[in-house]
C-alpha cells in the first residue's frame, strides 16, 4: 500500500439472534431460527463482497421479574452447526462462530472448528468469549465456578491447547498409500499438554482445514479481555461504536500489540453497528427514528430500567424523568443481561447523569444508550461516513447488524456498498479464497507442507509431496 492509499473497509454481518436490536414485529420481519433467514442474509453480504458473517452466542435465555423476557427475540440454534450449513451455500464468505472457552473444553472445540474450516474450503473463524454471569454457567457443570479473574487465564490456555490440537496433523500424515497399506502416519494427531487448567494427551481426530487455525476473534473489553486481543487475536469485535469512545479503544489496542511483537494491522477492529440507508438523509432521520421507537417500546425501557436499578420500576411513566430512588442489588430483573457488567450503582450514576445532560425521559435515555443507529442517511452520506471513520482510526470496518432479519442489509449491499466500491476502499470481488486473504491477515503458522483448499489428497499416494518422509 503506497503512503497515500486508503484503508479497505472490513465488513461483516451478524444475525442477531437476542437483544433489542431488530424489529420483529415489522410484517417484513422472518425467523431469526428459521435456515432460510440464514442463507438469505448470508449470500446478500455474500454479493457485497463481504469478509465474513457472524454469529454471538447467548447460552441461557434471558428473565426478567423470574420468566423468560418476552420482549426481544429469543431462542438460536447452535453456531457451527449454522454455519457447517451455510459453508454449503456461499463460496468465499467468512463463517466466524461465537464459542465460550469457560464452559467447553479444547478437545472438542477445536475438532469443530478443524471440521468447519475444512468444509468451507479455509473460511473459519472463532470468536473466543469467556462468559461473565454465574446465571448462565448454571446451564452447566462448571456453573459459575470460574472466578472472572481467570476466565481470561483460561481462555488463553484453551487456545493454546486448540492450537497444539490443529498443529498435531501435517499434510504428510495422510498417506492413503494402498500400496504400502499404510493410511496415516504413527505420529498423526498425537498432542500432549499439561497445563493449570487443561492436563490432556492423545491423538487428535480432525485434520486441520486449509487455514491452520481459524481466524481468532475476541470481544471483551476489560484490561484482561484487551490484552488477551493483544497477544492472541486477529479481530476484535468490540461494541464502541460511538466515535470518540471508538477511536480511544482503537488506539488503546493497537498500542498494546508491539508488547507481543506484533503490527497494528495483524488486529483488525470492528465495533458492531446499524446502518439505515434511504433515499435521502431526511427519509433515513426520520425512518431511524421509527426504528429506534419499535426497538424500545415504553415495557422495553421499563425494564432495561428495572434491570440497572434492581427493583419493580413498572410505576413509572417511560416517557417521564429517570427515578430519583437508589438502586438495590435483585439479580431477578433482565438476568443474562449486560447491564450488569458494571455494578448497579455505576451504570445508574452515569444513566442518570446522561438524561439530565440531554434532558432525556427514560425512553429516550435507553434509546440513547443502546437503541441508537450508528449511520443514518442517504446512501452516499452512509458511504461517507463509513469511510471516514475508518480513514480517521476509528475502526478497521464494523459488524453490520441489520434492523429487519433477514432483509434488513439489502439496501446497504445493494446502494452503499457500490459507493465504497468507487471511492476504492472496498473490494470489487474477493482475492483470496480464505477469511484470513479477506482480512488481509498474513497466514497463521500452520504444520508444514499443510495444503489449499481441497487438500489434503486423500487416496492419491503419489501426490504426495516429493521429499516428504514421514
Ligand atoms: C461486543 C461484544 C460482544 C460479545 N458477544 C458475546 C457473545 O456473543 N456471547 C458471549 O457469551 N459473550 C459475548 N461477549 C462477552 C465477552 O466475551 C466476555 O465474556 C465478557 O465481555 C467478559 O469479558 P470482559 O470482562 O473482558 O469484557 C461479548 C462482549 C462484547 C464486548
Amino acid at each position: 500500500m503506497s503512503a497515500t492509499a486508503k484503508k479497505q473497509v472490513h465488513l461483516a454481518a451478524q444475525l442477531p439472534g437476542i437483544h433489542n436490536v431488530t424489529v420483529w414485529s415489522d410484517p417484513r420481519s422472518g425467523s431469526q431460527i428459521a435456515i432460510d433467514s440464514f442463507i438469505r442474509l448470508a449470500q446478500t453480504v455474500e454479493r457485497g463482497r463481504f469478509d465474513f458473517f457472524f454469529l454471538a452466542e447467548g447460552l441461557r435465555l434471558r428473565e426478567h421479574k423470574g420468566e423468560v423476557y418476552d420482549l426481544d427475540i429469543a431462542g438460536r440454534p447452535e453456531n457451527l452447526t449454522v454455519l457447517s450449513a451455510l459453508a454449503a451455500v456461499t463460496t468465499h464468505l467468512g463463517l466466524v462462530a461465537t464459542v465460550n472457552a469457560t464452559f467447553n473444553e479444547p478437545y472438542e472445540v477445536a475438532r469443530r472448528f478443524a471440521t468447519l474450516d475444512r468444509l468451507s474450503g479455509g473460511r473459519a473463524g472463532w470468536n473466543v468469549v469467556t462468559s461473565y454471569d454465574a446465571f448462565t454457567g448454571e446451564n452447566f457443570r462448571r456453573g459459575g465456578f470460574l472466578p472472572e479473574a481467570d476466565r481470561y487465564t483460561r481462555a488463553a490456555e484453551f487456545l493454546t491447547v486448540a492450537r497444539k490440537l490443529w498443529d498435531s496433523w501435517s499434510e504428510s500424515d495422510l498417506k492413503a498409500d494402498a500400496v504400502a497399506g499404510e493410511f496415516a502416519t504413527s505420529g498423526a494427531g498425537r498432542f500432549a499438554h499439561r497445563g493449570q487448567h487443561f492436563d490432556i494427551s492423545g491423538r487428535f481426530t480432525t485434520p486441520p482445514g486449509p487455514q491452520g487455525h481459524p481466524v481468532i476473534v475476541q470481544s471483551g473489553e476489560s484490561d484482561a479481555g484487551r490484552e488477551f486481543a493483544a497477544s492472541d487475536a486477529e479481530v476484535i469485535f468490540s461494541k464502541h461504536n460511538r466515535i470518540d469512545v471508538a477511536r480511544e479503544f482503537y488506539r488503546d489496542v493497537k498500542r498494546r500489540l508491539a508488547t507481543y511483537g506484533r503490527r497494528p494491522e495483524d488486529l483488525l477492529i470492528l465495533p458492531t453497528a446499524n446502518a439505515i440507508v434511504a433515499d435521502t438523509d431526511e427519509e433515513a432521520a426520520a425512518y431511524a427514528q421509527e426504528v429506534s421507537r419499535e426497538l424500545v417500546s415504553p415495557q422495553t425501557a421499563i425494564a432495561h430500567l428495572e434491570a440497572v436499578w434492581g427493583r419493580d420500576l413498572s410505576a413509572y411513566d417511560p416517557d417521564g424523568p429517570l427515578p430519583g430512588i437508589e438502586p438495590e442489588d435483585d439479580a431477578h430483573f433482565l438476568k443474562g443481561h449486560s447491564v450488569f457488567r458494571k455494578g448497579r450503582a455505576e451504570t445508574a450514576r452515569q444513566w442518570r447523569r446522561l438524561a439530565e445532560e440531554r434532558n432525556l425521559s427514560i425512553r429516550e435515555l435507553v434509546i440513547e444508550v443502546g437503541g441508537r443507529q450508528t449511520f443514518v442517511g442517504s446512501p452516499r452520506t452512509v458511504a461517507d461516513a463509513i469511510d471516514d471513520y475508518v480513514q480517521t482510526g476509528g475502526a478497521d470496518g464494523f459488524v453490520l447488524v441489520p434492523h429487519l432479519t433477514p432483509g434488513g442489509l439489502d439496501d446497504f449491499v445493494d446502494r452503499v456498498v457500490p459507493i465504497l466500491q468507487e471511492k476504492g476502499v472496498h473490494r470489487d470481488d474477493y482475492t483470496g479464497t480464505t477469511l484470513r486473504d479477506h482480512l488481509g491477515l498474513s497466514a497463521a503458522p500452520r504444520p508444514a507442507g499443510w495444503g489449499g483448499p481441497g487438500r489434503p489428497p486423500l487416496g492419491a499416494a503419489s501426490a504426495r509431496p516429493e521429499g516428504e518422509t514421514r
